[in-house]
């Protein structure tokens, strides 16, 4: 066990942790020192997840109580009718106020709620939801669930009526909170701390490429609006660390006014993590990256994991290996900023001898035009696209298709950790991450969600990386044909840039990015034919072999603040079995290749 100076350290640390989020010592100190005596002392279980067992047991601590004076109650045979005093869920008369919306592709899932028959009233103890009467309607196009406000009691502090005919089923059990009764600011800093919502539904949510959004399109218009305005007039806006999960916008259940029943918040919980709408990054970047949905319709896009760098999925191989990286592939004998040197370091080889960028941390005019300029194309033997179809294909007679052809592109190489420069050395650019203000913002048109500008950017300024993870074009494959039978679509980018190099690529060489469950910005930018005003640029940073890279945006013109950012995905509309699903393109250009828009 460890040494009381170490115990009492840690008590201290505890005690600090909990204090930041309002919980004063007096209430943290007995509940801390009874999980000690129950949990033998384990002090690694109890600050594991930051201090999450201590904290459910605080938040869980007036149940306890409760509990036990409900017990008591029942021993002295008194009337002990807690739920009166709870949170109703119950078949209500009245007109309801609100509506939630939930369109006809949901998913029902197997598991169903126990239905009753008759009349059914709910109450609601801390965080734990019982059902015994409530109704949910479900049209034959929609469900509806009414959220009714003005129906308290004097003894109720928030009601919400489920009407209709039948309990519907769901995947998990619909888990009600209610606003927070006793000690409503450290509720909300527990809710903020560990991403809980007021009431959780879960649903399920569509595909982006069908419209961008979720399928549940709930009318929050019962809850009040934003209180902090963004610039672009978003009614989407709560104050800071509001953590809601995709589909629908945060309100004011986390703007902290919660006095009245029209303060319950809905949310439909999707399967993945929260999003912040404030920072769909959640910290990760050197800037703050706001979700902005001008509909005012509280649609939030699909959850997933926000990652600024790249990960491994299982089989990609990457070398991270010092040793690979030759005299030539770096600048050990520099110091500060190599774009200051008279003479070019090493790292300018890959450009030609002279460095991409300029002192501004721009493109260089000269470089951003040759990659502008029409790229030639490298045709492999047996495109590695096209050998893992054979593979994975049952019939024999399987055929291995020509290839399609890999733009040749111009790589930029970037100082890196076996360099002797500075971090702020002018060839690190892509490495340093995002630094532009930037916007995820739900499109006006049929493209569903977009990356834009929030102030104006000159022209070859770095955007983003392309980020995601790491997958085998094998990988990609597999994934594409489960993502395919559910009706699903990938968000891969190819790293094919150096296929040239090879005539047949190993399968775990042939690798590509998928930002679908983990990724970051880029996974929202669009595709624009022809005119885009982003490219992509191969840059090496830790990898001289070239089979890993990160694609790095960059923009090809200068950026209005609000313009979207858009990327040509290089695609062919008629090839049916790329990777990146051909959807039907909504770019505008006039040169748009779909020719279904002709
Ligand atoms: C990488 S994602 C871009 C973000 C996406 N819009 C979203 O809501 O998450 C690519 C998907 O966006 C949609 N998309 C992108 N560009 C489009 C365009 N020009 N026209 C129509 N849909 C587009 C397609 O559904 C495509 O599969």
């Amino acid at each position: 066990m460890a040494s009381s100076k170490v115990c009492k350290e840690r008590f201290d640390a505890a005690v600090t942790y909990l204090g930041a989020i309002g919980i004063q010592r007096e209430t943290v100190s007995p509940v801390l020192t009874n999980l000690l005596e129950l949990y033998d002392h384990n002090w690694e279980f109890i600050e594991a997840d930051d201090f999450r067992v201590l904290t459910d047991a605080i938040f869980d601590e007036p149940d306890r109580k409760e509990e036990q004076q409900r017990q008591a109650n029942k021993r002295k045979n008194l009337d002990s009718d807690h739920c009166k005093k709870k949170l109703k869920i119950k078949h209500h008369s009245r007109k309801p106020t609100s509506k939630v919306r939930v369109n006809e592709k949901r998913e029902l899932a197997e598991a169903p709620l126990q239905q009753e028959a008759g009349p059914q009233t709910v109450c609601a103890t801390g965080n734990t939801l019982q059902l015994s009467s409530s109704r949910l309607p479900i049209e034959e196009t929609g469900m509806e669930i009414n959220v009714l406000k003005d129906t308290l009691t004097d003894e109720d502090s928030s009601a919400l009526s489920l009407q209709g005919q039948e309990l519907p089923t769901f995947e998990t059990p619909l888990a009600v909170m209610c606003p927070p009764v006793q000690d409503s600011s450290h509720q909300r800093a527990y809710n903020d701390a560990h991403n809980k919502s007021i009431i959780e539904l879960d649903y399920t949510y569509s595909e982006p490429r069908e419209s961008g959004m979720l399928q549940i399109v709930p009318a929050m218009d019962f809850l009040p609006k934003p209180s902090v305005p963004n610039q672009a007039g978003s009614s989407c806006m709560p104050p800071n660390n509001s953590m809601i999960h995709g589909g629908i916008c945060p309100s004011s259940a986390t703007a902290g006014e919660q006095s009245s029943s029209s303060n319950m918040l809905v949310i439909a919980k999707p399967k993945g993590p929260a999003h912040d709408v404030n920072d769909i990054t959640k910290g990760e970047e050197h800037v703050r990256i706001p979700i902005i949905n001008e509909g005012g319709n509280g649609i939030l896009p699909p959850p997933f994991h926000y990652i600024p760098r790249n990960i491994t999925f299982q089989n990609a191989y990457v070398s991270l290996s010092l040793a690979r990286i030759g005299d030539d592939n770096c600048c050990s004998d520099c110091f500060g900023d190599c774009l200051a040197e008279p003479i070019p370091c090493a790292c300018a080889a890959e450009t030609g001898g002279d460095f991409a960028y300029t002192r501004d941390g721009l493109l260089k005019e000269e470089f951003l035009n040759s990659c502008l300029s029409v790229l030639p194309k490298f045709y492999c033997k047996i495109c590695s696209r096209e050998r893992v179809k054979i593979v994975n294909s049952e019939s024999p007679n399987a055929k291995v298709n020509p290839c399609k052809g890999h733009p040749i592109r111009k790589f930029i190489k970037e100082c890196w950790s076996k360099c002797g420069c500075a971090r702020n050395c002018g060839n690190r650019v892509v490495q340093r991450g995002i630094s532009r203000h930037l916007q995820v913002f739900l499109t006006p048109g049929e493209k569903g969600w977009g990356l834009r500008a929030a102030e104006e950017l000159p022209w070859g300024a770095f955007i983003c990386e392309y980020v995601g993870e790491i997958l085998t074009n094998n990988e990609l494959y597999e994934r594409n044909n489960q993502m395919v039978s559910n009706g699903k679509h990938t968000y891969p980018t190819l790293l094919d840039a150096d296929w040239v190099t090879e005539d047949v690529l190993e399968d775990d060489h042939a690798l590509c990015l998928d930002g679908t469950f983990y990724g970051n910005v880029a996974r929202f930018i669009n595709h624009r034919c022809s005119d885009a005003n982003l490219i992509v640029i191969p840059v090496e940073i830790e990898t001289p072999d070239h089979h890993y890279y990160h694609p790095a945006f960059f923009t090809t013109r200068q950026i209005k603040p609000f313009e979207e950012l858009i990327w040509d995905y290089g695609l062919d509309f008629d090839d049916v079995n790329h990777p990146v699903e051909a959807f039907k393109c909504c770019c505008g250009s006039e040169f748009c290749q779909d020719k279904r828009n002709i």
